[in-house]
């Protein structure tokens, strides 16, 4: 297992230190910045012992592998993997469960970008399968802009068991599948759920599918048959949103 990992960005360094203090070793800034978005990363820097050093922009690009660092680069220890248990532990202690399933998300941006729909869409968890998918990299934490501290991400061995547990415990679990009969607009999203969104070049694949209680699409006016699956995930989880609050 991983021991440390690098972050980088000013709101995924923020979100790792308001969150996780305990996991930040040590930051670099760049040398000479003088950008008042950094005052709150160093106030809490300071607040929790968290050792500062001043770096040139070759050494953050590097630090960051040529990630968007926007000055500010983390060494922090690398996050617990969740999985099946720590899933069903938060389950247990959750009245309606509102999920994710990312069924084999490869592109970090995608998963960063997914991460903060879920954030901002009250979800409580994305479950992945382990293999074939992307997990917590820094540059999922850049793009998910602090989301990647909050939102758990479990990782589980066999999706297809863990949805049929999740429907044991009364979670409805819809698809969302270009050619769904039913469309997302139609479909009853309220109650205790998990959406499910396909890989970008596969889509669901056929356990999945088979294993969802319902399909739904996202209706397409224009030529292209599919939308990027951070987008479709959006929609889904704002549409679901918005039928809870309407309840
Ligand atoms: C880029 S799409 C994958 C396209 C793939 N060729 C397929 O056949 O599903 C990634 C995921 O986004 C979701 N998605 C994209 N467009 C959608 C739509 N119009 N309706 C429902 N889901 C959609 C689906 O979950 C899909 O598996």
């Amino acid at each position: 297992m991983k021991k440390q990992d690098i972050t980088f960005g000013l709101h995924a360094v923020e979100a790792v230190l308001q969150n996780s203090p305990e996991r930040v070793i040590e930051i670099w800034v760049l040398q000479g910045r003088d950008d008042k978005r950094l005052i709150p990363i160093l106030e809490i820097a300071s607040q929790w012992g968290v050792s500062v050093q001043y770096a040139s922009r070759k050494a953050l690009d590097d630090k960051s592998a040529g990630g968007q660092h926007q000055g500010v680069v983390a060494k922090v220890k690398a996050a617990k993997i969740l999985n099946d248990n720590d899933l069903h532990a938060m389950l247990d202690g959750t009245e309606t469960p509102f999920l994710l399933i990312l069924d084999g998300v490869t592109d970090p941006h995608n998963l960063g970008a997914c991460l903060r729909n879920a954030d901002a869409a009250g979800v409580q968890g994305i479950i992945v399968p382990k293999d074939n998918s992307v997990g917590l990299t820094p540059v999922v934490s850049k793009v998910a802009c602090g989301a990647a501290e909050i939102v758990p991400l479990y990782q589980v061995t066999n999706l297809a068991r863990t949805m049929r547990s999740l429907q044991d415990k009364g979670i409805w679990i819809a698809g969302a599948a270009g050619e769904a009969d039913s469309d997302v607009y139609q479909a009853s999203l309220t109650g205790p759920l998990a959406i499910a969104m396909g890989a970008e070049g596969k889509g669901l694949r056929r356990l999945t599918r088979e294993s969802c209680d319902s399909l739904i699409s996202i209706p397409m006016a224009g030529s292209v048959s599919s939308l990027n699956v951070s987008v479709a995930t959006g929609i889904c989880l704002f549409e679901a949103v918005r039928q809870r609050l309407a309840k």
